[in-house]
C-alpha cells in the first residue's frame, strides 16, 4: 500500500542507518563481554548501562540523518499521548531487547528500530550483535537477512502439513504464560523452540519458524520493528482477538495486545488459529 507523503529511506539511507545500528550493536557488545551494573526500572524490568549507550547512539544516528522525525524510545522517557497522536511518523527504538537474555549472556538480544507511519510499521532493522546478523525490511521493497556482509532475501514459508512435517512454533525464553501453553496445546503437530527478544520474529520472517504466539504483554518498541520485517518477507502480525494486525500508537498505553505472528495462512491455519483461540481467552 503507498501511503501520500510517505518518507522512504532510499538506499543510501538504508545502507546508513544498519551501518550506524551494527557499530551501536558493537557499543553493546563491548559492554556484554565485560562485568555491567544491573538496575530496576520502576516496572521492575532490568536496565543496564548497554541499554543506555544504544539508546543514545541510536538517537544521534536517527537525529543526524532524519532530524525532522520524531524518536520515541523505550529509555527516552515518557511522551504524553497529546504529543504522540499529532505523529504522522516517527521512529521507535528498543535500544536493547531482552535485557533479561543480555544479562543471562546467551546472546539472544537485539537492538530494534522501526519506522512506524500512520500507526503502521513500514520500514525496520533488527540487529542481533553476538550472533552477527541483521534483519531489515521495508514496506512494498522486501526483506533481507545481512550476515558477514552479505544480504540475502528472505520471504516467509508456507506452513507445512502437520502430518508431514511439524509446525515450528517460537515462544519466549523468560516470559511464557499459560494462555500460550494452552493455545499450543490446541494445535496440530507442532515442535517448540525457546528463544529471546525479536529473534523470534526474524525467525519468521525468514521461513525457520512458522508461529509466534504472543499471548502475553509486551510494549510497542519490543516489536514493531521486527513487524516491519515479518510484513515485508510477507507474513503477518495480527491482534489475536480482532485478528486486525498490530498497529502502534493508538491510544495512551503503549502495551501490546496478545498477538500471533505467522507466515503465508492456508485454510488448514485458519482452521487451527480459530480453534486454538476458542479454546483460549485472550485480553
Ligand atoms: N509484564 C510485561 N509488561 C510489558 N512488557 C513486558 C512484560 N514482560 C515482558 N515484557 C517485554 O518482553 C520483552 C522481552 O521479550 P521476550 O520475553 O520475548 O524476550 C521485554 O523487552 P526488553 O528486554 O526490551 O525490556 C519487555 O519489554
Ligand atoms: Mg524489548
Amino acid at each position: 500500500m503507498q501511503r501520500s507523503d510517505f518518507y522512504r529511506p532510499d538506499h543510501e539511507q538504508c545502507q546508513a542507518l544498519l551501518n550506524g545500528v551494527e557499530a551501536a550493536g558493537r557499543r553493546v557488545l563491548d559492554i556484554y563481554q565485560r562485568d555491567f551494573e544491573v538496575e530496576t526500572k520502576a516496572d521492575q524490568s532490568p536496565l543496564t548501562e548497554a541499554d543506555m549507550a544504544s539508546h543514545h547512539a541510536l538517537v544521534a544516528l536517527l537525529e543526524e540523518l532524519t532530524p525532522q522525525i520524531p524518536i520515541l524510545s523505550e529509555e527516552s522517557g515518557e511522551i504524553p499521548f497529546e504529543t504522540r497522536q499529532g505523529w504522522k511518523r516517527y521512529w521507535l527504538l528498543d535500544p536493547l531487547d531482552g535485557t533479561k537474555e543480555f544479562i543471562k549472556k546467551n546472546g539472544e538480544f537485539t537492538l530494534n528500530v522501526a519506522l512506524i507511519e500512520e500507526g503502521v510499521p513500514v520500514f525496520g532493522i533488527v540487529h542481533a550483535p553476538v550472533l552477527g546478523i541483521s534483519w531489515w525490511g521495508q514496506e512494498g521493497v522486501g526483506a533481507w537477512k545481512v550476515q558477514d556482509g552479505q544480504a540475502a532475501p528472505i520471504n516467509v514459508r508456507g506452513l507445512p502439513n502437520p502430518e508431514q512435517a511439524a509446525w515450528k512454533v517460537v515462544g519466549s525464553r523468560s516470559h511464557g504464560s499459560a494462555e500460550f501453553e494452552a493455545f499450543c496445546a490446541q494445535l496440530p503437530r507442532h515442535e517448540r523452540v525457546s528463544m529471546g527478544s525479536s529473534l523470534k520474529l526474524c525467525l519468521v520472517a525468514e521461513g525457520a519458524a512458522d508461529l509466534y504466539p504472543r499471548l502475553a504483554p509486551t510494549s510497542e518498541w519490543d516489536t514493531a520493528a521486527a513487524q516491519a520485517v515479518v510484513m515485508a518477507a510477507g507474513g503477518e502480525v495480527f491482534n489475536a482477538h480482532t485478528l486486525e494486525p498490530l498497529r502502534c500508537n493508538q491510544q495512551d498505553s503503549l502495551l501490546n495486545p496478545f498477538f500471533i505472528a505467522c507466515g503465508q495462512r492456508s485454510p488448514q491455519w485458519e482452521e487451527a488459529l480459530s480453534y486454538a483461540l476458542n479454546a483460549v481467552p485472550t485480553s
